[in-house]
């Protein structure tokens, strides 16, 4: 918890605060942000576990509201000194429309940077995607590439374009003047796969491992590398970020930063063994079981499925012809732009990453018998 009283003076905000990442982007600034004086928690679904963050020094302030409703931002971010910006509708299985995703992502954010000018808060950290970049609709992979490497991002699906749209707008709005006169500072954070403890997919594919026998079937080749990140470092990146952005806004205003650590590279199936693995599962095969043409059917029929049974359920499994293409495309990432820019380490190891969400998934399989 913060410590030294004379020394808490901020008003931060984090916006989708009870969710994976927000919730160890919370904990994290409660535990490493000695500055704090109030930490608010804007989220569309509060979760109980807030309640025990109030017994601390700092004053925890839970706000129940929506990022697309212009005047319940603004009355969030009033007051607030640092907003880190996290809310957003993670969804590449089709279970919003495109245009709900859109007013989430897009126009909530241009409400939170709106709420900034209008109130006088100076500064904006944006959790972005990898998949701001790629990979993109041809399929053209991204092998340990940085901030600046040239790539062609195109995208189609609606998560993705409404991800790369928000962070254009993070990214203009640096230096726009707000209340009071000051320049807004903003910069923008661009996680891969985060993993760790509260990780929904990851629960998703144990507990179909354990329908299937505690087998799972590969259908991802090895040698496709997919970037993976832990949360705890994700959540320490946004903290650091946040603070360093106030002594140097003119070096890091306007950025954009890729979140790594020493998580190995690997395929989506083989990262995911690491923790499946000590919980009783097993990897089938040491190639695809099935022809990639027949994979891409499979996806294809549970897209039309998805279609045809909307008018009466909602039927979105993990394979779309979406989330086939992204786990069969290289995307990784190897840079050192947050540790030059603001002295960014990964707080945890990876022998300490997976550690803990190793821990986690037993907690949750023992909970679960
Ligand atoms: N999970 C990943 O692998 C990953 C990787 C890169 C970037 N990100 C980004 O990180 C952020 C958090 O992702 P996550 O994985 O924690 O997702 P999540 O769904 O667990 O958390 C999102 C939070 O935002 C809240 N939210 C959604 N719509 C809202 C609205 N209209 N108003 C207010 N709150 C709302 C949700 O209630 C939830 O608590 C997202 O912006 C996502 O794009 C996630
Ligand atoms: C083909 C299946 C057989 O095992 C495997 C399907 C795996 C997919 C469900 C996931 C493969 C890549 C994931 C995405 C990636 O890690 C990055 C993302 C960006 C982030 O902003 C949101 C989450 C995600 C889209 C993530 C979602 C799950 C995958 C598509």
């Amino acid at each position: 918890m913060a410590d030294s009283a004379q020394a808490q003076k901020l008003v931060y905000l984090v916006t989708g605060g009870c969710g994976f990442l927000g919730e160890h982007v919370v904990r994290m600034l409660l535990q490493q942000e000695p500055r704090l004086r109030e930490l608010r928690i804007f989220d569309l679904h509060l979760g109980p576990w807030l309640e025990e963050l109030k017994t601390g020094p700092v004053q925890v302030t839970a706000i129940q509201g929506d990022v697309t409703q212009a005047h319940e931002v603004a009355a969030a971010v009033a007051g607030a000194h640092v907003v880190i910006h996290t809310a957003g509708l993670v969804d590449v299985f089709g279970r919003a429309s495109p245009e709900t995703i859109h007013e989430v992502n897009v126009q909530g954010t241009k409400n939170v940077i709106e709420a900034c000018v209008q109130t006088g808060t100076q500064f904006l950290v944006y959790t972005s995607s990898m998949e701001v970049v790629g990979p993109n609709i041809k399929g053209h992979p991204f092998y340990r590439g940085n901030e600046d490497t040239p790539y062609e991002a195109v995208h189609r699906h609606p998560y993705p374009s409404s991800k790369a749209r928000a962070e254009q707008l993070v990214l203009e709005a640096n230096g726009r003047k707000v209340r009071g006169g000051l320049p807004l500072v903003t910069c923008a954070l661009r996680p891969t796969g985060i993993y760790g403890e509260g990780h929904q997919i990851m629960r998703d594919i144990y507990y179909q491992g354990l329908r299937l026998g505690g087998r799972l079937f590969r259908a991802i080749p090895a040698s496709v590398e997919h970037g993976r990140v832990y949360v705890g470092n994700v959540a320490w990146m946004h903290v650091l970020v946040a603070r360093e952005l106030q002594q140097r806004p003119a070096l890091m205003g306007g950025q954009v930063y890729f979140c790594y650590d020493k998580s190995p590279y690997k395929s989506y199936e083989d990262f995911n063994m690491e923790f499946l693995g000590p919980c009783g599962l097993r990897l089938v095969g040491t190639r695809p079981l099935l022809p990639y043409w027949l994979l891409m059917f499979l996806a294809a029929l549970n897209a039309l499925l998805q279609w045809l049974l909307r008018p009466l359920l909602l039927y979105a499994p993990l394979l779309n012809p979406y989330t086939l293409a992204m786990a069969n495309t290289t995307f990784t990432v190897s840079t050192n732009k947050a540790q030059r820019h603001f002295g960014y380490e990964p707080l945890f190891s990876w022998e300490e990453s997976r550690t803990r969400t190793i821990r986690w998934m037993q907690a949750m399989d023992s909970s679960a018998q």
